[in-house]
């Protein structure tokens, strides 16, 4: 029986999951530790702030990518009439949304109205670190095409909180690979990864 307790103890405390709600995601936007840029008080959900695609997308230059070289992308901007994405291509997107995030774990995830249009932002990673300060870049995907607008909502901002003292800030390491300010896509720098 005390062993089942402790086993009890013991997955509680791992389990705590605690997401910022909407008044603390205003605390810390007025504290400074979260930034969003532009921020529009209407794009605030209950524990969630909605972000919008950003007027530029970019696709690789070459159809079969190489995990081990830098894979150049060509970048070009939504036009107002909107972009039609084909199934079958991996398209890189930016947020409108410049973020910094000094104190939690923002994470990007999808939301259900993109979701529903068979529209997917990311390919595998949604979470970001803390210091991350960046737009963030969206590996968009689509299960049939679809006319996409610039400007319009493509994701979530959600806010972790941290367990324990951060040692390296992504901002201030050296070898982090997405930390040159930009508005356009980033292409994937696993390139620089030594492997
Ligand atoms: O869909 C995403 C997910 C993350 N990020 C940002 C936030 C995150 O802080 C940063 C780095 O992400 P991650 O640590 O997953 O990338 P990595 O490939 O491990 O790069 P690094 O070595 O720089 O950590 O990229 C995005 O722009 N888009």
């Amino acid at each position: 029986m005390q062993k089942y307790l402790k086993l009890i103890i013991i997955s509680s405390k791992y389990y705590i999951i605690m997401i910022l709600s909407d008044k603390r995601i205003l605390e810390e936007i007025d504290k400074g530790t979260i930034i969003i840029e532009p921020f529009n008080p209407d794009c605030l959900g209950t524990n969630s702030y909605d972000v919008h695609l950003g007027k530029y997308l970019a696709t690789y230059k070459d159809r079969v990518l190489d995990a081990k070289a830098h894979n150049k992308v060509e970048h070009f901007e939504i036009p107002k009439e909107g972009y039609v994405l084909q199934p079958g291509t991996l398209y890189l997107g930016v947020t409108l949304e410049y973020t910094e995030t000094h104190a939690h774990i923002p994470f990007l995830e999808g939301k259900s109205s993109t979701g529903r249009l068979g529209i997917d932002i990311h390919a595998t990673a949604g979470k970001g670190d803390v210091g991350f300060c960046n737009t963030w870049t969206l590996e968009i995907s689509c299960a049939q095409p679809v006319r996409i607008y610039a400007g319009m909502p493509i994701g979530q901002l959600i806010y972790f909180m941290v367990e324990g003292s951060i040692g390296t800030l992504y901002n201030t390491k050296s070898n982090a690979k997405y930390n040159n300010k930009t508005t356009k896509p980033v292409e994937s720098m696993m390139w620089k990864n030594k492997f």
